[in-house]
C-alpha cells in the first residue's frame, strides 16, 4: 500500500505485483467479459485483505490441541457495511465479501449521464442503518470526475457516522479524487491506481474502458 502524497488520505496498491498484474489484465481490450467479472472479483478479495491492515486488531487467547498461545482477531472485521455501487461494483464486492464475510451490505444505483454535466441518477437506495463502530466500504471500480461518488456519500451521511468511510475502487482520475476530498476530506480512498487525466468524455486515460459494460455488456437504449 504507498501513500499518495498529493492527497490525504489516499492510498493506492501500485507496490503490489499481484494486483497490478490484475489491474493490466483488466485494463487489456482483448479481455472478455467472464476474466473482466473474474478480475474484479480478485481485486475486490486482494485489496480488501490489504485493506485489513489498516483495522484495529485485538490480541486474544487461544488454546491449540497442545496448548495456550497468543492469538489476534480483527476487531473492525466485524463491523463492516459494504456499499455496492451499479452496475460494476458488483464482482468487487463478491471480492471483499469473501474477506469480510459478516458485513451488512447496501446497494445504490448510480448511472452518469452524458459529459459535460454528468448528471447521476439514482433511484434505487437500500443502506442499513450506519452504528458508530462501522467501517463503512462504498465499492465502485471507477472514480472518474467523482460525480457519481459525491452523490452516494451525500446519500450515506443520511444513515448515520460511522468510524471510518472507505471508498474502494480499481482506477481513479486525480479531477476525481481532488473533488472528493474537497467535499469529504475525512473519507478515505484506496485504489489500486490514479491513473493520468479524464478525456472529454469523462473516461479515465489510460483507464479500463467503461466497466460496467465491460463486466455485463453495453446496454440496449429502446427509447
Ligand atoms: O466518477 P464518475 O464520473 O461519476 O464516473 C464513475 C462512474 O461511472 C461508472 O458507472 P456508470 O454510470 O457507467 O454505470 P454502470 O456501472 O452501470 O456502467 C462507474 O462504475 C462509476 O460509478
Ligand atoms: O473511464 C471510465 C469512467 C467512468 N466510468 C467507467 O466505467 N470508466
Ligand atoms: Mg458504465
Amino acid at each position: 500500500m504507498k501513500v499518495d502524497e498529493r492527497w490525504s488520505g489516499v492510498y493506492s496498491f501500485e507496490d503490489s505485483p499481484f494486483i497490478m498484474e490484475v489491474l493490466t489484465e483488466l485494463r487489456d481490450r482483448n479481455t472478455d467479459s467472464i476474466a473482466f467479472r473474474k478480475g474484479l472479483v480478485k481485486l475486490g478479495r486482494y485489496m480488501g485483505y490489504e485493506l485489513t491492515k489498516t483495522m484495529e486488531v485485538e490480541e486474544v487467547e487461544v488454546e491449540t490441541p497442545l496448548e495456550k498461545t497468543k492469538g489476534v482477531v480483527v476487531k473492525d472485521r466485524r463491523n463492516v457495511v459494504i456499499i455496492t455501487v451499479l452496475r460494476a461494483a458488483i464482482p468487487l464486492m463478491e471480492g471483499l465479501i469473501k474477506v469480510f464475510e459478516h458485513a451488512r451490505v447496501g446497494v445504490v444505483s448510480a448511472s452518469r449521464g452524458k459529459a459535460p454535466k454528468f448528471e447521476i441518477e439514482m433511484n434505487y437506495i437500500k443502506i442499513p442503518d450506519l452504528k458508530p463502530e462501522d467501517t463503512v466500504i462504498v465499492a465502485d471500480p471507477m472514480i472518474a470526475t467523482g460525480s457519481t461518488l459525491i452523490k452516494v456519500l451525500e446519500e450515506i451521511e443520511k444513515y448515520g457516522k460511522p468510524k471510518r468511510t472507505i471508498v474502494l475502487g480499481v482506477l481513479a482520475a486525480p479531477e476525481g479524487i481532488s473533488r472528493i476530498k474537497e467535499q469529504f476530506p475525512e473519507v478515505e480512498i484506496f485504489v489500486a491506481k490514479v491513473d493520468r487525466e479524464l478525456d472529454e468524455k469523462g473516461y479515465i486515460l489510460p483507464g479500463l474502458g467503461d466497466a460496467g459494460d465491460r463486466a455485463f455488456g453495453a446496454p440496449l437504449k429502446v427509447s
